[in-house]
Formats: C-alpha cells, structure tokens, sequence
C-alpha cells in the first residue's frame, strides 16, 4: 500500500527538495521538513493509552504513546531523516543497515547492520530515495530476519518500480512517501526525481 503527502507544505517543499539550485544547508534543512510530515502520516494510527494528569487547574484524562518505536535509516541517505524523528519520538530505539548501490549495476550491496531486538516493537525504515526498490527489500529482509513484523517503511521520493518491488515482496509493508515519480532512467535514477539524495545531503 502506498501513500503519498498532498499537504501542500510537502509539495512546496518536495520542489525545492528538486531543484538542482538547492545548496546542502538548505537541502539539509528541507529533508527535516519532509520527514517531520511523512513521520506524523506514518504513525497516525500508533497505539496510545489513556493517562490521568494534573493541568494547572483540574484533574483531567489524556493518552499517551504505548508501544516501542525502532528507528531504521538506511545509510548513508537515510541518516538526513534520523535527527528531526528522534526529536518527534525520543524514546526510539535506533537501528542502522548499511547498503550501497553499485553504480554499474545499481545493486545494493550490504557493509553494516546494528539493529536492536525488534520483537514486538514497530519499526520505521527510512531512506529517502525507492528507486528499484533492491536496497528495500534487502533492508526489510533483515529487519523480518531479525523479528520485526510491522515495518513501516518512509520515503522522499518514490519510483513506481520500487513500490512494485516492495508490494510484491513485502506485502505487508506500507510505503509512505512524499512523491512517486514517473520513472528510472537507464541509470537507475528516480525521474524527474532530485539527483543523488545522499551527495545532495553531504555535499559529496
Ligand atoms: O531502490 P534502490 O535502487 O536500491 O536505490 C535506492 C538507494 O540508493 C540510495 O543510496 P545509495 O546506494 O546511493 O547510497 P548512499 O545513501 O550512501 O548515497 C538511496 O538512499 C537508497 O538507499
Ligand atoms: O534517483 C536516485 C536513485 C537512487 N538513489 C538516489 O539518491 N537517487
Ligand atoms: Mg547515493
């Protein structure tokens, strides 16, 4: 299942997220915009539990969040959408897959992974860029190796041949993302997409 933002604040922000004119700092800064949005979209449904506290004038109920949280970017991309979701959710957990597209094949090849447990817990798997959808699936194959069972997985920018890859290979993963483009280029580059998301991030 794919969704993606309409709030006009994203698509303001998805455009200049494109726009080749864009320098680091601002790119940094729009890449903790997007994520702050497709954070929120993707978690609307966490479970809370009700609470009684104490306001300056009365007793009153409220909810609270109840159920751990597991926070997996995709390096070295997806560490752009770490920062601004742990100040959303402090009490995450923080796990880390280390992929990296080859760039004659734009296969994804697999250098770390540090994962908490993940039994019982829900996960977010960041990356900002779904293009074949191979870096993924590798990433979701290891967080269900491991115990994770109700991944959510968050993106920039979608290409539909990744969300194709992903709903057929992980069905049970929704995709929430800002955008999903037309298509990939005989690169492997998402169209009309925002260039190489990790050397736009780091400058590189
Ligand atoms: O869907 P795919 O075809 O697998 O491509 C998407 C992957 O490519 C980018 O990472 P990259 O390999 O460029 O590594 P980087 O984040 O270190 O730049 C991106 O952040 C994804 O991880
Ligand atoms: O368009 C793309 C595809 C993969 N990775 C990126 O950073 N951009
Ligand atoms: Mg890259």
């Amino acid at each position: 299942m794919l969704k993606t933002l309409d709030h006009p604040l994203a698509l303001h922000v998805l455009t200049h997220l494109r726009d080749k004119t864009t320098k680091p700092a601002t790119f940094r800064r729009l890449c903790h915009h997007v994520s702050v949005m497709l954070a929120l979209e993707a978690t609307r449904d966490l479970a809370t539990r009700e609470v009684s506290i104490e306001t300056p004038l009365e007793t009153c109920k409220g909810r609270v969040l109840d159920r751990p949280l597991v926070l997996v970017p995709i390096l070295r991309a997806g560490l752009g959408m770490v920062e601004i979701i742990v100040d959303l959710f402090p009490d995450v957990s923080i796990g880390y897959i280390g992929l990296e597209r080859d760039h004659a094949t734009a296969r994804a090849r697999s250098y770390y992974c540090k994962l908490p447990p993940l039994e019982g817990t829900r996960v977010l798997l960041v990356d900002p860029m779904l293009a074949t959808g191979g870096s993924a699936v590798q990433a979701i194959d290891v967080i269900k190796q491991r115990g994770g069972s109700e991944i959510r997985m968050l993106n920039v920018v979608a290409a539909p041949e990744g969300v194709r890859a992903v709903e057929e290979k992980h069905p049970d993963v929704p995709i929430i993302a800002g955008a999903l483009d037309r298509a990939l280029n005989d690169r492997k580059y998402i169209l009309p997409g925002l260039g190489d998301f990790g050397d736009r991030l780091y400058g590189t």
